[in-house]
């Protein structure tokens, strides 16, 4: 499932000495914790807390991975990963807590979940972050805010460990994490949605399913790779698909009327960003 590959020489990750206690294994720790070991992590640095360990995770114990230790077993937690749900980590959190020292960062992935939630909870030096799915192949990016005890070395392992699986934004402004999570933390839903609907509608069109479902595919990926190695900006590349009074034309007349794709993303990442902060509470 998690295929990264090492997205850059990261030599803070290699010359890490403390433990990095990843707290739930699932899609989005399970693909980080996969960055930092193709990024040069020591195995043997590495623990991870999860109730249902699943057999990839399991199978990293014989490269010297600690799976579920004890506070003593786990040694000095230099950074602590908190990948759980947000609606579980008031339960969860309680119980990271004893793996925490002063010393110990603490680096939150959770949507919603806020560095002052974080500090009652937890205590540590709180980093909030939001990372997205690509991570899974090295392309994710993450939005990364620090409270105001983090030291310059514990952002700089933070920015190691979320930099393993992509690139990374710091901002100063937590305010911001609401709207990044709706933009990049949940974007990769909305074009995956982009290729199931493009899909569904060849075959509406008349196209055979499997043809639709390739073409889809193809073309959202494509376009994707053509946007992330041009310098032109995106409205660029559309305008170049566009031929005066051609079939691109027509189809971006329904696109981009009123109601269009415009209202129907403003009112989606409005609702997302709203629902960040129901999460806080
Ligand atoms: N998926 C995404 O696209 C993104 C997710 N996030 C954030 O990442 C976090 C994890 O999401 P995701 O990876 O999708 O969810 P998953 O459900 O895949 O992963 C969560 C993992 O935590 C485990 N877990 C449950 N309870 C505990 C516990 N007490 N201690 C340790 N581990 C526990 C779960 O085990 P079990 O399955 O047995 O319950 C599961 O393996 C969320 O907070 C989410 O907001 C951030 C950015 C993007
Ligand atoms: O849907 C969610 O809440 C999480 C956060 C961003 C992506 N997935």
């Amino acid at each position: 499932m998690f295929v990264v590959t090492a997205v850059a020489d990261n030599s803070t990750l290699k010359n890490i000495t403390g433990t990095i206690l990843l707290a739930g294994a699932g899609k989005m720790g399970g693909a980080m914790l996969t960055g930092w070991l193709a990024g040069g992590l020591d195995p043997r640095r590495v623990a991870v807390i999860d109730p249902q360990l699943s057999p990839e995770i399991s199978a990293l114990a014989a490269k010297g991975v600690a799976l579920n230790p004890d506070v003593k077993a786990a040694g000095a937690v230099e950074t602590l990963v908190v990948a759980v749900k947000p609606q579980m980590f008031r339960e969860a959190g309680a119980r990271m807590k004893p793996f925490v020292s002063d010393k110990t960062s603490v680096v939150s992935i959770m949507a919603g979940t806020t560095i002052a939630s974080l500090q009652e909870v937890c205590g540590g030096a709180v980093v909030r972050a939001m990372p997205n799915t690509p991570a899974a192949i090295g392309r994710g990016i993450t939005v990364a805010v620090a409270a105001n005890n983090v030291s310059a070395q514990q952002r700089a392992v933070a920015d190691a460990l979320l930099r393993a699986t992509g690139s990374v934004e710091w901002v100063d402004d937590e305010g911001l994490m609401d709207a990044v999570t709706a933009v990049s933390g949940s974007g990769p839903a909305y074009v995956f949605l982009l290729a199931e609907e493009l899909a569904r509608a060849g075959v509406e069109a008349g196209l055979p399913e499997a043809l639709a479902t390739t073409l889809a595919r193809e073309t959202v990926s494509g376009a994707g790779e053509l946007l992330r190695r041009s310098d032109l900006a995106a409205s660029t590349l559309r305008q170049n698909v566009t031929s005066p009074g051609g079939t691109t034309a027509a189809a971006l007349e329904v696109l981009m009327g009123l109601p269009g794709l415009r209202d129907l993303m403003i009112r989606a990442i409005a609702a997302a960003t709203r629902r960040s902060k129901e999460l806080a509470k």
